[in-house]
């Protein structure tokens, strides 16, 4: 690997985030969805930002799939892979929201250290962590991919929730419980919670 470069200067751009925040007509703010495989991050995300670009907003979803073939290719699943994941995504998510759009996360980011890293790195209230919190059971009945069968068969190793670990979040600013709640419910939950902080307008 070679040497980091010190020798890199900050640029700061002429145009700035509030002045795409006006254009956009809407606050961009990181909607950071995690939760164990199955869970529901990702049919959240891409719901909610389906609502979202109907009524005109500028958004855009990060998924943990997509982004693990490319961006993030080199990695795989053990506990320093997935830290590294998450920094990176962090980065990405920050650098989405200078570009004034709402930008939703949904990576499974099991550690409590990672979320608070990516939280800190931007300003206080632009992060907004969503805990799609369900069963371990009912992810592994759901099934979508095949990967718990597989897992339980032991041909996945450090599968989320079977053998690496998942921390809870302690004080996110939503928990969905997908196990109870139909997907239009969990929709209009994370709609409530963007009109009562403004970051969209009722209408
Ligand atoms: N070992 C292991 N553990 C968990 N998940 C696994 C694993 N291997 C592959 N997959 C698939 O990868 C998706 C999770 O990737 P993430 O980038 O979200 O993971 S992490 O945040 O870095 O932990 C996850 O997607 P979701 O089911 O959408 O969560 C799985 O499809
Ligand atoms: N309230 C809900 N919110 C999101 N998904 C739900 C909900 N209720 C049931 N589901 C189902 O749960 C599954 C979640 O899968 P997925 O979105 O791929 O999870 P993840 O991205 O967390 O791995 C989907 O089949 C989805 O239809």
């Amino acid at each position: 690997m070679t040497q980091k470069s010190t020798d890199t200067v900050w640029h700061n751009a002429t145009i700035t985030r509030n002045d795409r925040e006006k254009l956009h007509k809407h606050k961009s703010v990181i909607l950071w969805f995690t939760g164990l495989s199955g869970s529901g991050k990702s049919t959240l995300a891409h719901a909610v930002e389906d609502y979202l670009h109907r009524y005109g907003c500028s958004t855009f979803v990060l998924d943990g799939d997509n982004v693990r073939h490319g961006l993030c290719s080199d990695l795989g699943f053990s506990d320093e892979d997935r830290v590294e994941n998450i920094r990176r995504i962090g980065e990405m998510a920050k650098l989405m929201i200078e570009a004034g759009v709402i930008t939703l996360t949904a990576f499974i980011s099991p550690f409590r250290a990672d979320r608070s890293s990516a939280r800190k790195l931007v300003p206080h209230g632009d992060f907004i962590e969503i805990y799609c919190q369900c069963p371990l059971e009912t992810c592994e009945q759901r099934d979508v991919k095949g990967l718990y069968k597989k897992a339980r068969a032991g041909k996945i190793p450090f599968f989320t929730g079977i053998d690496s670990p998942y921390e809870e979040p302690e004080k996110p600013e939503l928990i969905v419980n997908t196990h109870a709640l139909s997907l239009d419910e969990s929709v209009q939950a994370v709609m409530k919670l963007l009109l009562q902080r403004s970051i969209v307008r009722p209408g």
